[in-house]
């Protein structure tokens, strides 16, 4: 008996994301002998009969009685993926992955020249965890494995592509498992018909489990036997615009190399390409014999049945037959002919389309690499009537503008309903742009608003738009998807990150997750800007160090924000980008630093607080002026605001450990206009205080952008700071100075800002506390301090020198958004006032 090469045992959490020692091909070979078709076909087909029995209810990762493998416990224990008890490949260098069945998890190897087709493959099937630079880590689920049926992949093509591209035979348990998610995957369907929705599947034995099921029959609309039953639609040919030809492909027929059993070379990868490019729907049946079976069930059940019926592993695919929809008029819309998508938009859309009808889902590209342009192909491709639902008002009036610059869609047909527009399209169909809170707001509706919802529950949509996914909470996805009927949704996101952990729930609410970009290759591309970023540890001072380590309080954060050595790197960073030619955001949370660093250094800020005019003067300046180069921003400006002319962030204080936060925040600067220029690159600073709590929460806020392949240098010190000029709290006094102010401040000074309801932010209107806001702000409530010191007056003590704003001197022209959304504001206060 020949010996088998073994796999070597590798730690690939720690390898990831060590840029400099990956595991290479070369380190995973060892010395041994390996003898092609040395009995591991022959035990992998005994091994693969012991699984299914085994495991064939189990996922991998449950219990292996292999005794040479690893148990759940061992894994778990020592966190490392020991591959060992697998045998590799005899040309295992060509194949660029390592699968692991204790975990589910795939690892490819970046490097390897199948790497770009592989992981085409890969982010179709599974979802990604992390994309450095060398190794790349995926994890197979059932939600990822949904999402891959759904767009048209056929079980045993995902286990055959894997089994070829592993660098060990595939495991048996990966096997079973891929097997047992996905029998049921793709046979049941929501499809809607005259306002009215529909469970349906071609498979009656089906329909009949799902109607023995005590949940689903009970949310059958009628109760009685009738089963309707018809011929299947017609699948449509069709072309997405903006692309020569990217949807509606058949699927071709296996390359012989991945079915013939011999090695894969590298002169297969044309082969494979072309394979993977065209993996679509199997279209070869012949539509006229098929019949589907359907039940009714109520609009308010929905949801209910859908959760079930994923429960009961038959996931419901939502899907539109839009070419075929002869009940909804079509919309006259098209991209301009001189608008084309790029590559990977064109990919994410194709997952949407690629047999010919709209799947709904949810498409996932980093901030500023063209998520509106892909809904608006969306839209052109369906051209039925569609809703758009955004987080704020600001980004209703952008989506109308985008619709316009990218779409010959006539302004007529493309309407707002905000609460200061309540306008509906001219002809039978047409666009509506609304935000959540619009649409699912129930109380103290207004007349007209009242009738324009009316308007819209009354029709059936061919697709709903939701933009920025990950910031709804689910409650409102459940209201806006119950409340209006629509063929499919299309969700937008920059990240599939949720800090309350509901991202399962917009699998049924939405639709799977249809495409992933990876981050360095848009920026490789010059999609999105190069980023580099750094961790910058300020000591913390001896004084103010003494006081966090003694202090209970919140007013600890305070501590560690006003942090002097924070303070010096921040205006050291300023100056030395400024002098660079970069313009530069510092964000902070914390309004009581915010305004404290901004008015020292005298520099501009934007918090909640600021009226409208300022903020848009400030903004206007930001971009247009020499004069401006620094703005100091509450998380106010973490979404919606877009500044292609930002090329640095500094962030001061942020939300705890909120990796969502961090990617929001090096989202301002991806969209840098100066992108493609010659060696250009976009800075990313994190300020933390060392030796404190704010260590920890950065570490924990890096590790989406970690997985994205961004690396963190960590900066212990900048070099020439001492040298810089004015320097501030240079001397032990001013430093002391400092500290007796912030000691002042009481606890509430130490919290994050409350922007529920600023016009910017995200859901505005919404909420309990929003409206306490507008109360309070009504009545011209401020927090004030409640300690004998504050009516000593002793809070501005530390200011005294320069607690002026610069935000008065500027003056300047309004771009017209920023007007528009001024005027509105303006409205909004007169309406508020004159009813009371
Ligand atoms: N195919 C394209 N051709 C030319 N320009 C494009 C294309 N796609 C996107 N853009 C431009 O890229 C910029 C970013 O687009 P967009 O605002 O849609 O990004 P986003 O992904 O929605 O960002 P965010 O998450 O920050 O909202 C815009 O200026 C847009 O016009």
């Amino acid at each position: 008996m020949p010996v088998k090469r073994k796999a070597a045992s590798q730690d690939v959490s720690s390898a990831k994301r060590n840029a400099s020692g990956p595991a290479t091909p070369q380190s995973l070979s060892s010395d041994d002998e390996y003898s092609q078709g040395s009995g591991a076909s022959e035990s992998e087909t005994e091994n693969l009969k012991k699984a299914r029995e085994k495991f064939s209810v189990h996922p991998p990762g449950a219990r292996s009685r292999n005794p040479s493998k690893p148990t759940d416990r061992e894994v778990k224990q020592s966190g490392i993926s020991n591959l060992s008890y697998l045998s590799l490949k005899p040309d295992h260098e060509n194949r660029p992955l390592w699968v692991d069945a204790n975990k589910a998890r795939i690892t490819l190897e970046s490097f390897s020249p199948l790497a770009a087709q592989a992981q085409d493959f890969l982010t179709t099937i599974a979802e990604p965890l992390s994309r450095p630079e060398f190794l790349h880590e995926y994890a197979l689920t059932v939600h990822s494995l949904y999402a891959a049926v759904s767009v048209g992949l056929v079980p045993q093509d995902i286990i055959s592509f894997l089994d070829r591209l592993s660098k060990t035979p595939l495991p048996v348990e990966i096997r079973s498992f891929i097997l047992d998610c996905t029998k049921a995957f793709g046979k049941v369907k929501l499809v809607l018909k005259d306002n009215k929705y529909f469970l349906e599947t071609p498979d009656n034995k089906v329909l009949q489990t799902l109607l023995q099921d005590e949940v689903i029959s009970q949310q059958r609309v009628g109760h009685n036997n009738d089963i309707i039953t018809e011929k299947a639609p017609q699948k449509g040919g069709l072309v997405i615009p903006g692309t020569k030809d990217a949807a509606g492909a058949k699927q071709q027929p296996l390359p012989q190399s991945l079915t013939d059993g011999k090695s894969l070379r590298p002169d297969d990868t044309a082969q494979e390409s072309q394979y993977l490019a065209t993996l679509r729907d199997d279209d070869d049946e012949d539509d006229d014999d098929l019949r589907v079976h359907s039940i009714e069930i109520p609009r308010d059940g929905v949801e209910i049945v859908q959760k079930r019926c994923l429960e009961i592993e038959y996931p419901v695919l939502e899907e539109y037959d839009f070419t075929n929809d002869a009940n909804n008029p079509n919309l006259e819309i098209d991209l301009k002919p001189s608008t084309t998508i790029r590559s990977y938009q064109e990919k994410s859309l194709s997952k949407m389309f690629s047999n010919g009808r709209a799947r709904s889902g949810i498409i996932v590209l980093p901030c500023g690499a063209g998520k509106t342009l892909v809904g608006i192909t969306a839209a052109c491709t369906i051209r039925k009537g569609i809703v758009i639902l955004c987080t704020s008002s600001m980004s209703v009036v952008q989506w109308r503008n985008e619709f316009l610059k990218w779409s010959n869609i006539s302004p007529n047909d493309i309407a707002i309903f905000t609460s200061d527009h309540k306008e509906k399209f001219s002809r039978n169909t047409g666009i509506i742009v609304s935000t959540y809170s619009m649409v699912t707001q129930t109380r103290s509706r207004s007349y007209d608003a009242q009738k324009m919802m009316d308007f819209m529950q009354s029709r059936e949509w061919g697709l709903m738009i939701l933009d920025e996914v990950h910031v709804v909470p689910a409650s409102i996805f459940r209201k806006v998807t119950s409340s209006i009927a629509t063929h499919s949704k299309l969700g937008l996101t920059a990240t599939l990150l949720r800090e309350d952990d509901k991202i399962k729930d917009l699998n049924f609410l939405i639709g799977p997750k249809l495409y992933e970009a990876n981050w360095m290759e848009l920026a490789e591309q010059g999609h999105i800007a190069k980023v580099q970023c750094a961790e910058v540890w300020c000591p913390m001072t001896t004084e103010f160090y003494q006081e966090y380590l003694r202090e209970k309080s919140k007013k600890r954060q305070l501590l560690y924000i006003m942090n002097p050595r924070k303070f010096q790197a921040c205006q050291f960073l300023i100056e030395y980008h400024e002098k660079r030619g970069d313009k530069v955001i510092v964000f902070s949370d914390n309004v009581f630093a915010l305004k404290a660093y901004a008015l020292k250094l005298k520099k501009f800020y934007i918090y909640g607080g600021t009226p409208q005019t300022e903020r848009l003067r400030v903004l206007e300046n930001f971009q247009h002026s020499e004069l401006v180069n620094t703005i100091f921003l509450s998380k106010i400006g973490d979404t919606s605001l877009d500044l292609p002319e930002a090329t640095c962030l500094i962030q001061i204080s942020s939300h705890y450990g909120s990796r969502r936060q961090e990617a929001q925040r090096l989202g301002r600067i991806l969209r840098a206009k100066r992108r493609n220029d010659e060696g250009f690159n976009a800075f990313f600073y994190s300020l933390v205080s060392k030796d404190t709590q704010e260590m920890f929460y950065s570490s924990k806020r890096q590790a989406f952008l970690v997985d994205q392949g961004y690396a963190f240098k960590v900066i212990t010190h900048l070099q020439g700071i001492e040298n810089l000029p004015n320097l501030a709290y240079s001397s032990p006094a001013e430093r002391r100075e400092l500290l007796q102010e912030v000691m002042l401040q009481n606890e509430t000074a130490a919290e994050a800002e409350n922007i529920d309801d600023d016009p910017w932010s995200r859901l505005s209107g919404g909420s309990k506390n929003s409206r306490k806001a507008v109360e309070a702000a009504k009545k011209g409530a401020k927090r004030t301090a409640g300690m004998l010191s504050d009516l000593s007056g002793g809070q501005d003590m530390a200011y005294i020198e320069y607690n002026k704003s610069r935000n008065k001197e500027l003056k300047g022209k309004h771009n017209p958004l920023f007007k528009k959304m001024a005027k509105e504001q303006q409205k909004r206060k007169k309406a508020r006032e004159d009813q009371g």
